[in-house]
């Protein structure tokens, strides 16, 4: 009998973890290279599970392909672990155990750290080596990303018709990564043509019984579930699972009762584990009706605390549409920061901007001042997030705060490496780089949490992207500002442009786009700051004549200010035809000079619409 009649008959029972198992008998390398080096190990694994009665015994690949034994140095080998490793699994499966050849998940929460493309390339060459070695079935698992498993699943299934496992991992009980249900993710890997759906790894017993209740029995597929022994612990820098196989025997009870019909285990098992849920459902009957719980549809409530006023980038589509930065300070005096927010509110900017701590140094949190300034002169803030400084947690953390405080308009940027700034030895986190963060954020637009999970309403964050138009190949930073739009960026808000032919540039590379864009312009307030501008930062050329400019007014600070006010302002004329949005960077809380050229925007605009109506009318009367 072959594994797929096997399923449709009785109970089967799968094995218990490899990894874990080999790391708690102090092995910490990679663990598919020991199907080489110390095979006899992992056969002694491999027949304690089967002494221990699982039917189903899977091969010691889970990492087996080139992206994750790259990490190793091990990427040429792909061939001889995974044959090596079928072997092994074969010879201690003497007894009519089924032997599946295990590919694990490789994308984890940084989605987009790995492309599909990459991904189908690896999986194609572990698959061919298992199938070549002729196992019994494949075993996809620990799946995070329903993305990733569906397209490895349409693969397999062109090129084997042996029973295929899916299996995905949950980071909360009952929703992927992505927010999909766990009953939709497997309805939707039966209509791929999986012959088992179900789920792994992650969560321990009690999350995955309680995910599965909400699952019908599939049609065509049956139903598996290979929880980890227990939540883990950190223990002495170690993830430890403590439980007891008699909790993990009474949960393989519950999840054959939810219809599971291939029960192992994951991190965390041991065959002691195996062998006691062999003793309580191996080979039984499996269920055929299960009545589902009813559960109320929870919708997703909409904001309450929403701003009904347009965001900025919407007037940015129509009209004219100023943004202006302005940093929180350095230090903890604040006076000057608050007078030029209120200068700029009154000087009728759409919103003022505040980095998170860019050049990577430390400022006053941007979140404390954007939601003081939002209170005091009803400002719609702009903030920006830098992956930088907070893990996954973190971020998800900062953006339901920044909800909470009614702020909406974000920025999300990867930011500034640690290593240009004040602090050159701390850590730059990068769990998710510019792109994720935008999707994560438009997610929790959705009402869906990082990991999946409801928020029990939806935020309704306007996503901007950085722009960097001072590279070599501005063809290429056009391509990322493509990309950033597929990842759900609403508009764009550009580096400071500090000559006019490059504005120019910038408009003819990017007017196919239709998410706006904000053309930066900063100006300039000493001769110094103009010539490191020009000599020491990355991409940024200033005209000779605006060098030379600068450098004639001298060091008479009020001079040098006029000068950079005069050229920021013939930058502003240029861009006012190509760019309806216009973002102003205040150097150094100096707000005088961004609200004269807000004022002078908004008076040069003012004539270009008279001028504009005054063509009009002169048209209509010829
Ligand atoms: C409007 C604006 C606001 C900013 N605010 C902040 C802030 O508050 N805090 C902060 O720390 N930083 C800030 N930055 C700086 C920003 O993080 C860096 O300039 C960054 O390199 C570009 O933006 P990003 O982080 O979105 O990079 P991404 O587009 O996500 O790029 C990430 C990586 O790719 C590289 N890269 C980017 N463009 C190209 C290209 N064309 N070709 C090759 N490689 C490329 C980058 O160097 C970076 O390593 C801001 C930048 C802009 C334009
Ligand atoms: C990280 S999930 C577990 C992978 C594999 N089945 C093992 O037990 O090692
Ligand atoms: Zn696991």
């Amino acid at each position: 009998m072959n594994l797929r009649e096997s399923l449709q008959r009785q109970t089967l029972i799968g094995d218990g973890a490899m990894g874990t198992l080999l790391y708690s008998y102090g092995v910490d390398r990679c663990f598919e290279e020991l199907n080489l080096s110390h095979s006899e190990e992992v056969l002694n694994v491999h027949r304690a599970y089967v002494n221990a009665g699982a039917d189903v015994i899977q091969t010691n690949t889970y990492g087996a392909n080139y992206i994750k034994l790259a990490r190793y140095d091990l990427q040429d080998q792909v061939k001889e672990i995974n044959t090596a490793a079928v072997r092994l699994a074969k010879k201690a499966a003497d007894s009519g155990q089924y032997v599946v050849g295990t590919i694990g998940g490789v994308r984890g929460a940084k989605k987009q750290a790995i492309s599909l493309e990459e991904i189908k390339r690896s999986f194609r060459e572990q698959l061919y080596c298992l199938l070549f070695e002729e196992v019994d079935g494949l075993l996809l698992e620990t799946y995070y990303d329903l993305e990733e498993l569906s397209t490895v699943l349409k693969i397999a299934r062109k090129e084997t018709s042996l029973p295929i496992i899916t299996q995905v991992s949950m980071h909360e009980a009952g929703v992927l990564q992505d927010g999909t249900s766990l009953p939709d993710a497997l309805k939707q890997l039966e209509q791929l043509g999986a012959d088992v759906v179900g789920v792994n790894c992650r969560l321990g017993p009690y999350h995955t019984i309680q995910s599965l209740e909400e699952v019908p029995l599939p049609e065509h597929a049956v139903l598996s579930a290979y929880p980890n022994a227990s939540l883990p612990a950190y223990q002495d820098g170690r993830l430890v699972y403590p439980t007891d196989p008699t909790y993990f025997q009474k949960s393989a009870q519950s999840l054959y009762e939810q219809g599971a019909r291939l029960i192992g285990g994951c991190c965390g098992t041991t065959p002691e584990h195996i062998e006691a849920i062999t003793a309580r459902v191996k080979g039984k009957q499996p269920i055929e009706e299960k009545i589902l719980p009813f559960k109320e549809k929870t919708k997703v409530k909409e904001s309450e605390n929403k701003d009904d006023r347009p965001h900025p980038h919407e007037k940015a589509r129509n009209g004219r549409s100023i943004i202006v930065e302005l940093d929180p300070p350095k230090k903890l005096k604040t006076e000057r920061f608050f007078q030029g927010a209120s200068a700029l509110q009154e000087a009728g900017v759409d919103s003022v901007t505040l980095a998170d701590n860019s050049l990577a140094s430390p400022r006053i949190s941007n979140t404390a001042m954007a939601s003081l300034i939002k209170e005091k002169y009803d400002i719609d803030p702009l903030v920006h997030i830098a992956c930088r400084d907070r893990n996954l947690l973190g971020l998800q953390s900062h953006l339901m705060g920044l909800h909470t405080l009614g702020i909406r308009q974000l920025l999300a940027v990867t930011g500034d490496p640690t290593k240009i700034g004040d602090f050159p030895g701390a850590t730059s986190v990068y769990d998710l780089n510019s792109f994720d963060l935008i999707h994560y954020i438009k997610q929790m637009n959705k009402g869906i949490s990082f990991s999946g999970k409801s928020l029990g309403e939806s935020t309704s964050f306007s996503v901007a992207a950085a722009f960097n138009p001072n590279v070599r190949n501005l063809n290429r930073a056009v391509g990322r500002l493509e990309k950033k739009i597929k990842y759900g960026a609403d508009y764009f808000i550009s580096q400071p442009v500090f000559n006019e032919e490059q504005i120019i540039e910038v408009y003819e590379a990017t007017k196919h786009i239709d998410a706006p864009i904000y053309i930066g312009i900063m100006p300039l307030i000493t001769a110094r700051n103009a010539e490191f501008l020009h000599n020491e930062v990355p991409g940024i050329t200033l005209a000779p004549d605006v060098l030379e400019k600068m450098e004639l007014a001298g060091t008479d600070k009020a001079k040098a200010q006029t000068e950079g006010l005069s050229i920021a302002k013939s930058l502003i004329d240029t861009a006012l035809d190509l760019f309806n949005g216009i973002y102003l960077i205040t150097p150094f809380l100096r707000y005088e000079m961004t609200v004269e050229l807000t004022n002078y925007i908004q008076e040069q605009t003012a004539k270009q619409q008279s001028l504009k109506r005054l063509t009009h009318s002169q048209q209509a009367q010829a």
